[in-house]
C-alpha cells in the first residue's frame, strides 16, 4: 500500500466572495492532493467566502483590519497568531485585498502565494482588467506568484492567458479571466505544496 506524504496545512486569506477559495477547497478534496485547506481567514467580517468555507467544513476566522487603527503590522500580528494557533504551514492569498508589510511577508516568504488577475509584470495593483482594456491589449490573463514585499513583484509560478475580444468590458473580461484562475490556482498550489516548485534564494526552483 502506497503511503502519501503528509499534506501541507494551508490557510487561505480572503476579503470577499471566495470563488478561488472554493476552487482550491474542491481540489483539496482529492485524496492525493498535497495540501489540506485547514483555515479560511478574512479581513472583512461577514465576507461571503466565510460561509462558503463553512459549507466545506473548513474552520474560519475573521481579523478585521479596521480594528487596528491603520496599524498594518498590528493587524498582521493578529492574523499571524490565528495562523499559528491553527498550525498553518502555508498561506494562500485568494482575493485578499490588503497590502502587507515586510514583517508579515518576510515571515512567510517562500510559503505564501497569491493569484493576480493580470499577466505579470503587466498591470500590477488593482483594476487590472480596466488597465488591460485601456492599454488596448489583445490578450490578458492571470498569474500565480510567490509573495514578496514589493507589490505583485514576486517570482511567477504559473500563468494562464485569455483573448481580449471586441466589445469586451471589465465585467466580460474579468469573467473570462476568473474561469482560468479557478483552474490555474489549484494546479499551482499542488506544485508548490508537493515541493515540485519552490522559492530558493529569491528565484523559482523546479524539481
Ligand atoms: N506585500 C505584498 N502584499 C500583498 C501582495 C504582494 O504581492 N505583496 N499581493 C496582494 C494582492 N493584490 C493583488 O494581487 C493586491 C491587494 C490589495 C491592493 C490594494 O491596493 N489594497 C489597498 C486597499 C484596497 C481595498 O481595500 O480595496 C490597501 O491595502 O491599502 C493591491 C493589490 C496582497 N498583498
Ligand atoms: N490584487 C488581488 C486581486 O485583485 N485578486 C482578484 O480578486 C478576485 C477575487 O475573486 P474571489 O474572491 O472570487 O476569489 C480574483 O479575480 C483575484 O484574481
Amino acid at each position: 500500500m502506497t503511503t502519501l506524504p503528509a499534506r501541507k496545512r494551508v490557510g487561505i486569506l480572503i476579503s470577499g466572495r471566495g470563488s478561488n477559495m472554493v476552487s482550491l477547497a474542491q481540489a483539496a478534496q482529492a485524496p492525493d492532493f498535497p495540501a489540506e485547506i485547514a483555515l479560511v481567514l478574512s479581513n472583512v467580517p461577514g465576507a461571503g467566502g466565510l460561509e462558503r468555507a463553512r459549507e466545506f467544513g473548513i474552520a474560519t476566522a475573521t481579523v478585521d483590519h479596521r480594528a487596528f487603527n491603520k496599524d498594518r503590522e498590528a493587524f498582521e500580528r493578529a492574523m499571524d497568531e490565528v495562523l499559528r494557533v491553527n498550525q498553518i504551514e502555508f498561506v494562500v492569498l485568494a482575493g485578499f485585498m490588503r497590502i502587507m508589510t515586510s514583517w508579515f511577508v518576510r515571515r512567510w516568504e517562500g510559503r505564501m502565494i497569491n493569484i493576480h488577475p493580470s499577466l505579470l509584470p503587466l498591470f500590477k495593483g488593482t483594476h487590472t482588467h480596466r488597465q488591460a482594456l485601456e492599454a488596448g491589449m489583445t490578450e490578458h490573463g492571470c498569474s500565480v506568484h510567490f509573495v514578496v514585499p514589493e507589490l505583485d513583484a514576486g517570482p511567477v509560478i504559473a500563468q494562464a492567458k485569455v483573448p481580449v475580444l471586441p466589445g469586451d468590458d471589465e465585467e466580460s473580461l474579468a469573467t473570462r479571466v476568473l474561469a482560468q484562475e479557478h483552474t490555474l490556482y489549484p494546479r499551482a498550489l499542488a506544485e508548490v505544496a508537493s515541493g515540485r516548485v519552490a522559492l530558493v534564494d529569491g528565484v523559482i526552483a523546479r524539481r
